[in-house]
């Protein structure tokens, strides 16, 4: 396993060794193991989740304020350009984003820690995304800071207008946003 650091040092792209031969390819997904050696924390997933989007389909920037997820993110079909902002008010890269391409061809995983917003747009004609996370699914918790907040200025690398959920388009700026101390 490779680790690919990012300009936020918490938010960090794995990738896996690629066994290929006649048949196709191996590789490990997940290996707690080496998740916590890379993490250096141990990291309890509790939750996988599978989404199909269609072309600049945009999915964000979504959090959890009460357990807060922790996500580990990747592609089997197609390409997402996947972001990650960090929304803890301590910490010295409060209010900055980073971006990565994750496809099913490059395999890359992206590791986001609880205390991010995480969101994506689809790059392919469909985009499987697969991602466990720290903790369970709590709607009551969950909250929406807009994609194209001004303040965070995102480049989401966009050909087209994106496609949004009601409730996306109606995620709050930034700054009016409840974010972690
Ligand atoms: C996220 C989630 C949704 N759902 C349900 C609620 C709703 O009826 C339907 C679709 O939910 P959403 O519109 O919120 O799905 P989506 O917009 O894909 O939400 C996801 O976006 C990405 C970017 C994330 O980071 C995830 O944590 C999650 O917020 O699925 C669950 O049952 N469990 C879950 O964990």
């Amino acid at each position: 396993m490779n680790v690919i650091p990012t300009k936020i040092p918490d938010v960090l792209i794995l990738e896996s060794k690629i066994f290929q031969d006649e048949r196709g390819f191996f590789f490990e997904s997940y290996n707690r193991q080496n998740f916590t050696d890379i993490t250096g924390h141990i990291v309890n997933f509790v939750q996988d989740n599978h989404s199909r989007s269609k072309q600049n389909v945009l999915r964000g920037l979504h959090y959890q304020i009460e357990q807060a997820q922790g996500k580990l993110v990747r592609v089997i079909t197609g390409s997402i350009f996947d972001v990650a902002v960090d929304i803890r008010k301590s910490s010295p890269t409060f209010g900055q984003w980073v971006g990565c391409e994750l496809s099913a061809q490059n395999k890359h995983q992206l590791w986001i820690p609880p205390g991010f917003a995480h969101g994506f747009v689809v790059l392919s004609e469909v985009a499987e995304v697969l991602y466990k996370t720290t903790d369970y699914y709590a709607p009551q918790h969950e909250r929406c800071i807009l994609w194209n907040d001004p303040y965070l200025a995102i480049d989401w690398h966009l050909t087209a207008e994106p496609i949004l959920s009601a409730k996306d388009k109606a995620g709050k700026p930034f700054q009016e946003a409840e974010v972690f101390t």
